[in-house]
């Protein structure tokens, strides 16, 4: 079992005093790419929020790298290594892509810069182009590649493939996966696309209201496609697509 770099136990969040999230158990280990999957508003970007510490826990405990998970201090976080490539991707349109390559380092590391852009061949070329005028996928390989240069330990990737053609994203997730296992990076990926995130995923939980309905590796989820549109839509509303 890989050492385990990101884990929430008992994990209940939300807003005004109200959890969206209850009760979360997950974890991520070295090396491991982790889906969390799960049909709109049901939690997902939440757990990611807080995972970072944006949103304090109500109830149980966020550890990452071994530490408690600091309330409110994102930067913290991500000096130690662990990034959120949120779902508007953070990143600046003002800037050319080399600028903006340079902003992930307090020292410009060459050799680090061109094995990242190596798993993103299409960035390469576009060094001079500004952000703002970027394709939406060349976007998400900026905003990928910034959290890569710092040589995050622990990864999470907000939506990845929200406006991107499926061609893009069958391009990206393998390099994410790639990634994961030749630099021993806990990845956790939120995703809308079920079966392209599974192929690249060990494991996945899936969230519904707010609450891990389904959890377990991607061999055991694909195999069982009754069981993860059960949970993806609930019981009453898997029935309703089925005509019942
Ligand atoms: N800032 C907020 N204030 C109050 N409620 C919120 C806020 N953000 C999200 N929620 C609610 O929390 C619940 C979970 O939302 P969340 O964004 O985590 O879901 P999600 O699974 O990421 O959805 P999607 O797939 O649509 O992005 C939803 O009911 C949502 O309406």
């Amino acid at each position: 079992m890989p050492e385990q770099l990101l884990s929430a136990e008992g994990l209940t969040a939300g807003y005004n005093g109200v959890p969206a999230i209850r009760d979360l158990d997950l974890s991520v280990g070295a090396g491991e790419v982790v889906s969390l999957l799960g049909p709109n508003g049901s939690g997902k970007t939440t757990t990611l929020l807080a995972l970072v510490g944006l949103l304090p826990a109500m109830a149980g405990t966020v550890t990452a790298l071994g530490e408690p998970v600091p309330t409110r201090r994102p930067h913290l976080l991500a000096r130690r290594g662990v990034r959120l490539v949120p779902d508007d991707r953070g990143i600046y349109f003002g800037l050319s892509v080399r600028e903006h390559l340079r902003l992930a380092r307090r020292r410009p590391d060459p050799a680090r810069t061109a094995a990242v852009l190596d798993r993103f061949p299409a960035l390469a070329g576009l060094q001079s182009r500004k952000v703002g005028l970027l394709s939406g996928g060349e976007q998400q390989m900026l905003a990928i590649a910034t959290a890569l240069l710092g040589g995050p330990k622990v990864l999470m990737v907000d939506e990845m493939s929200l406006g991107l053609a499926p061609k893009i994203v069958q391009e990206m997730l393998p390099a994410i996966r790639e990634l994961a296992r030749d630099e021993g990076i806990a990845v956790l990926l939120v995703e809308q696309h079920v079966e392209l995130a599974l192929a690249v995923s060990d494991r996945a939980v899936v969230l519904n209201h707010g609450r891990a309905v389904l959890a377990g590796t991607a061999t055991y989820l694909l195999a069982g496609r009754d069981r993860l549109e059960s949970a993806y839509f609930g019981a009453d509303e898997f029935a309703a697509t089925q005509g019942a």
